[in-house]
């Protein structure tokens, strides 16, 4: 079962109270990366390869940093501090309003035990203006059964 956008307010930090949909969570943009070198996906373990932060400009009427992205690929961290609960496992989607605007973000399974500020591929399909702090996606969670919890790399990552 799903559970309701409250229950997972409770697993996300900070939370505004607009961020709270009915059956999950907004998460918000906090900084974007572009990759520069191949990492490595290997039989043990893995490496992430380089990249770099992008600047976010101040270019808007609002004055507000933002984001201009040219169509290509991107690596997205979320604003929020999120902490899957025991018996449950996450998904993040996209939010709609990007999807309608030709872009995409790609996630995994987020497991129970995790905690951290997590990060999803961005991929831009047409060019794209996001500003910083912006909802760009939404968490759910599952009730799901599990013998042991989260304890691999990622664990307490960007806090
Ligand atoms: O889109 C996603 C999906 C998951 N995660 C977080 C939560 C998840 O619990 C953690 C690890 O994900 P996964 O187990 O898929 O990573 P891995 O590549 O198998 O690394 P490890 O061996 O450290 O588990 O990363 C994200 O940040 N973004």
């Amino acid at each position: 079962m799903y559970r309701s956008g409250q229950f997972v307010a409770e697993h996300v930090s900070p939370t505004a109270d607009d961020q709270v949909q009915p059956n999950g969570v907004d998460l918000t943009v906090e900084a974007v990366f572009e990759q520069r070198e191949p990492g490595r996906i290997r039989r043990e373990g893995k490496e992430i390869g380089d990249r770099q932060e992008l600047e976010s400009e101040q270019y808007t009427d609002e004055g507000t940093p933002t984001y201009y992205l040219e169509a290509g690929t991107y690596v997205a961290r979320y604003g929020e501090r999120i902490a899957i609960p025991s018996g449950h496992v996450g998904f993040v989607y996209p939010r709609s309003s990007l999807m309608r605007n030709s872009c995409m973000l790609n996630t995994a399974v987020w497991d129970a035990g995790y905690e951290g500020r997590g990060e999803g591929l961005l991929q831009v399909h047409h060019d794209v203006e996001i500003a910083e702090g912006a909802r760009i996606a939404q968490l759910v969670l599952a009730e799901a059964e599990h013998v042991e919890e989260y304890d691999g790399s990622y664990q307490g990552e960007n806090l």
